[in-house]
C-alpha cells in the first residue's frame, strides 16, 4: 500500500500569518501523497462578531443557525480555503480547495436534535475515497475545509478534526494512512504551564487516567476521541503536535495508540 499523510491545522495557526506561512512551507516540502484539512473556528467567531452575530459553542461544537451557516460557508469555504490554496500554489503545490459537496467528497447528515439543537451541523456518513484518490493520482493536493453536505442541497458545518479522522478512515482502504493534528502547542501536555511537558504516547488506558485527573480538558477531548475513532477504523498512525512534527528531526510530539 502507498502511504498517505493527512495534516489538519487548527484555528490558531490560521490566525497567525507567520505560523501559517511557515506551516505551508513545511507542508509543501512533505514527500508523498498528502491532504490538508483546515479549521478556522476562531476566524468564524471573529467575523461573526463583526457582523453582530453571537457565537455559541456547546461541547466544542458551534451552534449553527441559518445566519451562522452563511458566515461559516463564506469564512471556511471562501476566505480561509482560497487563501490557503493560493499560498500553496505560490509554493508550487497544485492545490485544489474542497468542501464536502465538491465531487460529493463528504456526505453527512444533520445532527438529530436531542438535548441540544446544533442547527446545521453534520455528522459524516460517507467519504468518497475513490473520487479523492482520483485527485491524488492526478497530482492535485486536496485542501478540505470544515463543510460537508447532505446530498439534498444542504451544506452542513462539521468539525475539522472530525473531517480529518473520517477522511482518514475512508482513505485507509486505499492507502496506508497517517493523520497529523497540528496546533500551536508541542503536543498533549502533562502540565499546561510547562510547554515542554509533552506526553509522548497516549493509549486507551492512559487516556482514561488523563481524563479523570483533568490533565486533558476542553477541545483536546473531542480531538483525542477523533484520534481513537480513526485508529479503530483503519488509520495506521495518529500524532498531535506543532507543525515542527512534520520535519524528520523533531520527535517531541504526542502519538496516540490503541
Ligand atoms: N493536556 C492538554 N495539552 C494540550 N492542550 C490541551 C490539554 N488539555 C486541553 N487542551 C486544550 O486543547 C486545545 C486544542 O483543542 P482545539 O482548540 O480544539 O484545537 P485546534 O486549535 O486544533 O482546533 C488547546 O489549545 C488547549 O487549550
Ligand atoms: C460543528 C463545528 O463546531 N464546526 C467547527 C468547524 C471549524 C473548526 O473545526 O475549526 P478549528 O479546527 O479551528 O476549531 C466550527 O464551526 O467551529
Amino acid at each position: 500500500m502507498e502511504k498517505l499523510s493527512i495534516i489538519k491545522i487548527g484555528g490558531n495557526i490560521i490566525e497567525d500569518e507567520t505560523s501559517l506561512n511557515a506551516f505551508l512551507k513545511l507542508f509543501s516540502n512533505l514527500e508523498g501523497n498528502k491532504i490538508l484539512v483546515h479549521g478556522g473556528g476562531k476566524r468564524a467567531t471573529h467575523i461573526s462578531s463583526k457582523l453582530g452575530i453571537e457565537s455559541k459553542m456547546v461541547n466544542g461544537r458551534r451552534i449553527t443557525d441559518a445566519e451562522t451557516l452563511e458566515v461559516i460557508t463564506m469564512v471556511y469555504g471562501g476566505l480561509v480555503n482560497k487563501n490557503v490554496v493560493a499560498k500553496l500554489q505560490a509554493l508550487n503545490i497544485d492545490a485544489i480547495g474542497l468542501t464536502g459537496a465538491d465531487i460529493n467528497s463528504i456526505q453527512s447528515e444533520k445532527r438529530p436534535v436531542k438535548e441540544v439543537d446544533f442547527g446545521f451541523v453534520g455528522d459524516v456518513k460517507k467519504v468518497a475515497s475513490n473520487s479523492i484518490e482520483k485527485l491524488i493520482k492526478a497530482d492535485f493536493t486536496p485542501v478540505f475545509c470544515a463543510i460537508t453536505h447532505d446530498g439534498n442541497g444542504q451544506l452542513l458545518n462539521t468539525n475539522a478534526d472530525t473531517i480529518a479522522s473520517t477522511i482518514g478512515v475512508g482513505m485507509s482502504k486505499i492507502y496506508d494512512t497517517s493523520i497529523y493534528y497540528c496546533f500551536e502547542l508541542n503536543g498533549v501536555l502533562k502540565d499546561f504551564n510547562d510547554k515542554n511537558s509533552v506526553i509522548k504516547t497516549i493509549n486507551a488506558d492512559t487516556y482514561k487516567e488523563l481524563l479523570t485527573t483533568e490533565i486533558i480538558t476542553d477541545g483536546m477531548i473531542p480531538k483525542i476521541d477523533n484520534c481513537f475513532d480513526a485508529l479503530n477504523n483503519g488509520v495506521s498512525k495518529v500524532h498531535i503536535g506543532n507543525t515542527a512534527m512534520l520535519t524528520k528531526e523533531n520527535d517531541n510530539f504526542t502519538t496516540i495508540t490503541l
